[in-house]
């Protein structure tokens, strides 16, 4: 098949990790007879030194005529406050003006790095859940004001948008274990009460046979440590998903091994992995790419329909991580970790192989 990718690397280890993604989607369409184009623009603190702005107009139009985007990561030092624009507030329009509203966060640990977690392999085994975050409401976008005095970041939620993304997590639970758990602060927050009665309407009439629980976000975060396996789709707004994905990360090991896909109304997505542009460890050539290379296997799978080579990507993925190929973040005291792109090179070696 044919298909537009734009490639925006960002900030930081954006560069570096998706310079992993694009060696693997070139490998893929070589092996298995597609012509991907990729067209790499800047986005984030770079395109602010270039342009002035985060999401510069060439930027946004080339994702809007792509069939998706991979995405490194925004932000760092440079562009902290006191500075103006932001780079993070470039991504948030990006999400926005592509209509992206469900994020999907997939934490799968893989037992090769049961030991890189703090948790007991008795917690983690089996663990197999998919946090659905709304992605383009909320605190996040909400009106903003600030004096010498205060500072104020309203959060709104609108009944459609808690319906759509609702059905979006209740449709993934229906291809899973059916189980989903809404997650709130309907004890205090106004939006959140909106939240729970939206989805117990919905869920209620459109999926009877989906499994309904309401979870309050702090007790949330106590459960996903103690109690991960119980999971199968969370569903959550937008800066409650933020927080409890980097935490459910550390299930997985290390933060740089979630992948996300970020979907609206049609077929585009937005591809990244969920961590940051970290950094303290830029330009050195150690971060963890596999975040990336998994959210390559979300683009295959949920924007050009290429299922069975998503399954190619992940298994690639895992047979590396099963032979010991793994960055500092994971690798055990006493062995040598690999950089960024011996891991690329790693699952280069495996892609195509019978798994
Ligand atoms: N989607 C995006 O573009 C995001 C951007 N940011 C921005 O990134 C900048 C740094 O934010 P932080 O809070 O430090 O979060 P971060 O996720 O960049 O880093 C947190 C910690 O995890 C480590 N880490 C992250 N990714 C890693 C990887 N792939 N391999 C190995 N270690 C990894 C970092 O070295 C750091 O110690 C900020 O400007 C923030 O706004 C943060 C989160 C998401
Ligand atoms: C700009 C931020 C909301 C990015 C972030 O932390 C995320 O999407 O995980
Ligand atoms: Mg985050």
């Amino acid at each position: 098949m044919k298909a537009l990718i734009a490639v925006l690397p960002g900030d930081g280890i954006g560069p570096e990790v998706v310079g992993q993604g694009t060696r693997l989607l070139r490998a893929v369409a070589e092996r298995f007879g597609h012509s991907f184009e990729m067209a790499e623009v800047p986005m984030g603190g770079v395109a602010i030194d270039l342009t002035g702005s985060p999401l510069p107009a060439e930027t946004l139009a080339l994702c809007q005529r792509s069939d998706a985007v991979l995405l490194g990561a925004v932000g760092g030092p440079k562009w902290d406050p006191p500075a103006k624009v932001r780079p993070e507030q470039g991504l948030l329009e990006l999400r926005k003006a592509l209509g992206l509203y469900a994020n999907l966060r997939p934490v799968a640990p893989f037992p090769a790095l049961y030991d890189a977690s703090s948790l007991k392999p008795e917690v983690l085994r089996g663990v197999d859940l998919l946090v659905v975050r709304e992605l383009t409401g909320g605190i996040y976008f909400g009106e903003k004001r600030r004096d010498e005095h205060q500072a104020f970041d309203a959060c709104v939620y609108t009944v459609e948008e808690v319906v759509r993304v609702v059905r979006a997590a209740a449709s993934l639970a229906r291809t899973r274990r059916k189980r989903l758990t809404s997650v709130d602060k309907a004890n205090v927050l106004e939006t959140s009460r909106l939240w729970r009665a939206v989805t117990e309407r919905v869920v209620r009439e459109e999926f009877p046979d989906v499994e309904l629980k309401h979870l309050l976000v702090d007790a949330c975060a106590m459960h996903l440590i103690k109690r991960p396996v119980d999971f199968d789709v969370i569903v959550t707004e937008n800066m409650f998903g933020d927080i409890l994905t980097d935490e459910a990360a550390m299930l997985s090991g290390s933060i740089g091994m979630l992948p996300s896909a970020s979907l609206g109304a049609d077929r585009r997505g937005l591809y990244e992995p969920i961590h940051g542009s970290a950094p303290d460890i830029a330009g050195r050539g150690v971060a963890n790419p596999y975040g990336t290379l998994l959210s390559v296997a979300m683009l295959l799978r949920h924007s050009l329909g290429l299922e069975q080579e998503a399954r190619q990507v992940e298994a690639a993925v895992a047979a590396s991580i099963e032979a010991g190929a793994l960055t500092a973040d994971l690798a055990p005291s006493g062995t040598r970790p690999m950089g960024t792109q011996e891991i690329g090179t790693a699952v280069l070696a495996r892609l195509g192989e019978r798994h």
